[in-house]
């Protein structure tokens, strides 16, 4: 049995991991994996390059082929009763953060802030006179009543929802009026419906209550479901299955006892009370990723995962901007079961009805600060509400969110609103860089380094100067500005050097600083600086071949923006280089984090301006969005412009206090202090002393689990004793 297997997951997945050599979970995985196998909500923050891809897609893959091989199996697993002749809550029309139990009969919402509201499977039109009751069974704040099924869900904000509330009001269209009296914790609220005179009202613990509403009589053709909503509370309903507590009024009957003719069925819970079987197009699981890089990444890690589980056989596929939509619609229609994809193209599939999210029962979003920040909350939120929470099989939706830098204001607001009570696995409890990576900043100082006065050949820089009047001798702003680019040119291909890199991933702020990099490196001939560009001005088909060519070693170098900064995975990397530091801290984390990853060592270099740089800052009044735009006024003047100065010794500080920690300088000459891992290390090797320390976890825990068995051990017999006595004395 392999050490995976220890914790749950298939001999099939052991057996694919195994020959991946991967001997042991990482820290991350040995914690995520069970809570995902256990049916749980996860929030998994841990370190770049800890694993965190294999610990969502092996629970997730485990999961979705067991629930392909029930229903080939012909198991049919707690098929949910939406259709069936009882009358429940529905599991489909409510809003995201309002449970609804099992056997539809118990609604609760344990958002402090917010009201979340649902109906009932079933409504009632055209005529007669029904009756349910709904009993407060926990505190908080309650509406209950009727609405129809185009009102909203929060019950008496709109014209077409009634509801009475714990606070003694009653409310429609927004007007909350006075009425009966308030109730809490135990009353039995008894709801009424007269269709034939249009009256709503409503019982407490049995107490006539009085009229509350007249239907305006255009309205009374209309069909009203039973309806809650719920802020921080729980409520129990019954519909006549079972003997009331509080027998109906003369005349009217229980709404599960309403002749056929007369009841509708919800649209929304008929809509997705889909079948258990897999439809074509509705994946189990969809997975969302920042870039098409990484989505590729994610999903060639499912197919290697997968390698030994064969019949049924489980579907990915890739969703990414830039391919083919036809080709991805005729792979959705020929079958699939897990999705992994870029925000922008699954909502375009899902919207367009050629994406059907009525099986998915895993919804995760991996680096999901960096979806957050690029603006995709709301289609976060949109996608979320359009997935059932209880799917066909009547399992609960659960939704995986992770990143090495999930400590964010956004994540938790997130995680707070969309989770279901979700666990974090957080080894850290702060962001963090592996021990594994080594990284430094090396000062970029044009007063004191006037190399660039004199350099014949050197880097092209970016334009920003272009119209300042630029000349060595001259101290300006603007001259310094130019000056620090040139030397960074330098200093880049200085680091190279010295490091004797042949491998190194480079990070520059913007495509034109990547691309005039690249022109340089070509500039210094042959093989020894090859590189390849990715940045979001390339082609799709040129951004694969190029990652592949620097994955391979066919080129030396990758030079790239933000784009590349997450998630990316390559084996063994021993370099990276900042030409500047990115302005958002947690994208410091994440560049560095190219290296050092799978407990290999890497270095990591940042080059910081000492001085302020003036740069493109091309924002949504741009025009061209960048493209040949020579606007180098300040974003501060007016009429707006396109530069900013860039203050890099500011955003090294926000960095540094951000990871609480100091990081090591070095001097121009670019050599590192060996001493700081014994000089032992290798860039790109693995580190002396290996492991996730899961073995030795075993015996430095034994002493201590000892010494609680003997402390429980006293205990008892403490308890024993007195325990005697005490029955001694009685007698
Ligand atoms: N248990 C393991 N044993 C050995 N190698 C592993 C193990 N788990 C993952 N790896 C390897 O570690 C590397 C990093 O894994 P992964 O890409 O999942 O990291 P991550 O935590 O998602 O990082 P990032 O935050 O940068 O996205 C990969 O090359 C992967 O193959």
């Amino acid at each position: 049995m392999t050490a995976f297997e220890e914790f749950g997951v298939l001999p099939e997945l052991g057996k694919a991991i195994d020959e991946m050599e991967w001997t042991l979970p990482t820290d991350v995985q040995a914690e995520a994996i069970p809570l995902i196998l256990g049916g749980g909500d996860v929030l998994m923050a841990a370190e770049t390059g800890s694993g965190k891809t294999g610990a969502f897609c092996l629970p997730i893959l485990q999961i979705v082929w067991e629930t392909l091989k029930d229903i080939q199996e012909g198991k049919t697993s707690k098929v949910i009763l939406t259709t069936s002749s009882n009358w429940t809550m529905s599991f489909f029309d409510r809003t995201d953060a309002l449970a609804v139990t099992p056997d539809g009969l118990r609604c609760q919402s344990r958002d402090h802030n917010g009201w979340h509201g649902g109906r009932a499977t079933k409504g009632v039109h055209s005529k007669g006179a029904y009756y349910y009751e709904a009993t407060v069974t926990d505190e908080g704040l309650c509406r209950v009543g009727w609405s129809t099924q185009a009102a909203r869900l929060d019950l008496g904000t709109c014209k077409l929802g009634f509801g009475f509330g714990g606070t003694g009001k009653k409310s429609n269209a927004k007007n909350f009026d006075d009425y009966g009296s308030a109730f809490g914790k135990n009353d039995v609220i008894g709801c009424l419906l007269n269709l034939n005179n249009g009256e709503i009202w409503y019982t407490k613990n049995g107490e006539d209550l009085g009229v509350g509403f007249v239907l305006d009589p255009a309205r009374r053709k209309d069909c009203y479901f039973p309806a809650v909503v719920l802020k921080n509370a729980e409520m129990s309903f019954n519909f006549g299955a079972t003997p009331f507590k509080h027998e109906p009024p003369a005349g009217y009957v229980a709404v599960s006892a309403a002749a056929k003719d007369c009841v509708k069925p919800n649209v929304v819970s008929a809509a997705a009370a889909v079948d258990c079987k897999p439809v074509n197009n509705a994946p189990q699981a969809i997975i969302i990723e920042p870039s098409r890089e990484l989505a590729e990444q994610t999903c060639t890690q499912i197919s290697k995962f997968k390698k030994h589980l064969s019949d049924p056989a489980v579907r990915e596929l890739l969703v990414v901007g830039g391919v083919n939509v036809k080709d991805q619609i005729s792979q959705l229609n020929a079958g699939v079961d897990i999705v992994v994809g870029t925000p922008g193209r699954l909502e375009d599939l899902i919207q367009g009805g050629y994406l059907a999210l009525t099986h998915c029962r895993f919804f995760v979003l991996d680096e999901a600060d960096g979806l957050l920040k690029a603006g995709y909350t709301e289609l976060i939120e949109r996608l979320h509400r359009q997935i059932p929470k209880i799917t066909s099989d009547g399992r609960r939706l659960q939704m995986v969110v992770c990143s090495a830098t999930l400590h964010a204001f956004e994540v938790k607001k997130m995680a707070e609103k969309l989770m279901h009570f979700p666990t974090w696995v957080d080894l850290k409890g702060e962001d963090a860089v592996p021990e594994t990576v080594h990284h430094v900043v090396v000062n970029v100082d044009p007063q004191r380094d006037r190399a660039w006065e004199t350099l014949r050949k050197h880097v092209q820089t970016d334009g920003v100067h272009a119209k300042d009047n630029i000349r060595s001798g001259n101290t300006t702003p603007e001259t310094l500005s130019e000056a620090v680019k040139i030397l960074k040119g330098e200093y880049c291909v200085r680091a190279i050097n010295e490091h004797k890199m042949d491998r190194a991933i480079i990070f520059c702020r913007t495509k034109i600083d990547c691309d005039n990099l690249e022109r340089f490196f070509k500039s210094l001939g042959g093989s020894q600086y090859s590189c390849v560009c990715l940045h979001g001005d390339r082609k799709p088909q040129e951004r694969k071949a190029n990652l592949e060519k620097f994955k391979q070693a066919e080129v030396k170098f990758l030079i790239c923006t933000d784009v590349a900064a997450r998630g990316i995975d390559i084996s063994g990397l021993p370099f990276m280089i900042n030409i500047t530091l990115p302005d958002e801290k947690s994208n410091y984390v994440h560049r560095i984090g190219r290296v050092g990853r799978a407990e290999r060592m890497g270095l990591a270099i940042s080059l910081v301006s000492t001085v302020p740089e003036k740069v493109w800052y091309h924002g949504e009044w741009c025009s061209s969005r960048g493209r040949n735009c020579f606007n180098t006024s300040l974003t501060t003047d007016r009429p707006k412009g396109c530069c900013v100065w860039y203050n890099e010794p500011q955003y090294l500080a926000d960095i540094e206090e951000h990871l609480n920690i100091t990081i090591q300088q070095v001097e121009s000459d670019m050599k590192v202090p060996s001493n700081e891992f014994d000089g032992k290390v290798v860039y790109g090797e693995k580190r002396k002393q290996i492991g996730t320390g899961y073995k030795d976890h075993v015996s430095q825990m034994a002493p201590v689990v000892s010494q609680l068995q003997e402390l429980e051990a006293q205990a008892q017999l403490y308890y024993l004793k007195n325990h005697h006595k005490a029955s001694v004395t009685i007698q």
